[in-house]
C-alpha cells in the first residue's frame, strides 16, 4: 500500500496473508479475504503457479510472533475456470482456497461481508485498501498492516481514455488514482468498501500500472466481487 497509514492491530479482522513455502521458510506473496470459517477469496494471479501454501489469519506483523495469529494449511485451489495467467485484462482474476481445517472466529479473526449479486458502487464510494504490499513503487514490502483511503472511480471514467482505456472491464472496480495505491504484495487482497453502515469487501486487489503504484489517473484495479458470488457460491457445495 502506496501512502496511507498503519492499521491499527485487527481492525481489518477478514484480512489474511496469503505465504508459501521458500527455502524452509514462509513468505508473504499476497492478501485474501475471510469469507467463511473454512474458505479465503484471493486473486488467481496469486496462485496459479504450484506451492506449498499457507494462510495466517489474525495477523498484524507478519515478521513477529504476537500470539493471536491463526496458521493454516490449503488443501485445495480454486482458480476461476476462465482465468487467463498471459491476459490480466480479461478479467476473472479470482480464487478460493480450502482450508485444512476451520479458523476460530474471535476478536481478532472474523468473516468479511460480502456484496449482493452484481451491486455497482457510485464513483466516490467511500472505500479502503488494505494489506502488507510495498509501501512505494520498487521498494519494501510493510511489516505491519497499511490502509489507505481509495474512493472507488466508476466505469465510466476508469474505462476511458486518459485513464485505463479498455484494459478495465465491467467486471472490475477502480479504486484511486492519485497519492494512495496498491502494490506488489497487496494482491488478492480486499477493498473494504462502508455501505450502509458496515464494510463490505467489493474489491479483490488486481493489477496497478506498470509505470507505477500510484500513478495518476492509472487507479488500483480490483476484482469486483459482486460479479461472482454465484460462482463462489457453486464452488464451496
Ligand atoms: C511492477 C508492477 C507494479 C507491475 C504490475 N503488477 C501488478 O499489477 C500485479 C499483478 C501482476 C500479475 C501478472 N504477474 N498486481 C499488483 O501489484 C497489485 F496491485 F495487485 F498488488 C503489472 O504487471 N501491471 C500490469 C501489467 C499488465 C497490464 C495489462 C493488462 C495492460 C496492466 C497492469
Amino acid at each position: 500500500v502506496v501512502g496511507g497509514d498503519v492499521a491499527s492491530s485487527n481492525s481489518w479482522p477478514w484480512q489474511v496473508s496469503l505465504q508459501y513455502l521458500s527455502d524452509s521458510n514462509f513468505e508473504h506473496t499476497c492478501g485474501g479475504t475471510l469469507i467463511r470459517r473454512g474458505w479465503v477469496m484471493t486473486a488467481a494471479h496469486c496462485v496459479d503457479t504450484s506451492r506449498t501454501w499457507r494462510v495466517v489469519l489474525g495477523d498484524h506483523d507478519i515478521y513477529c510472533f504476537e500470539g493471536k495469529e491463526q496458521y493454516k494449511g490449503v488443501s485445495r485451489v480454486y482458480i476461476h475456470p476462465s482465468w487467463d495467467k498471459n491476459n490480466l485484462a480479461a478479467g476473472w482474476d479470482i480464487a478460493l482456497l480450502r482450508l485444512s481445517s476451520d479458523a476460530t472466529l474471535n476478536t481478532y479473526v472474523q468473516l468479511a461481508n460480502l456484496p449482493p449479486t452484481g451491486q455497482i458502487l457510485p464513483n466516490n464510494n467511500f472505500c479502503y485498501i488494505t494489506g502488507w504490499g510495498r509501501t512505494q513503487t520498487g521498494g519494501q514490502m510493510s511489516a505491519l498492516l497499511k490502509q489507505a483511503y481509495l474512493p472507488t472511480v466508476d466505469y465510466q471514467t476508469c474505462s476511458s481514455s486518459l485513464w485505463w482505456g479498455s484494459t478495465v472491464k465491467t467486471s472490475m472496480v477502480c479504486a484511486g488514482g492519485s497519492i494512495n495505491s496498491g502494490c506488489q504484495g497487496d494482491s488478492g487482497g480486499p477493498l473494504n468498501c462502508y455501505v450502509n453502515g458496515q464494510w463490505v469487501v467489493h474489491g479483490v486487489t488486481s493489477f496497478v500500472s506498470s509505470s507505477g503504484c500510484n500513478t495518476n489517473r492509472k487507479p488500483t484495479v480490483f476484482t469486483r466481487v459482486s460479479a461472482y458470488i454465484s460462482w463462489m457460491n457453486g464452488v464451496s457445495i
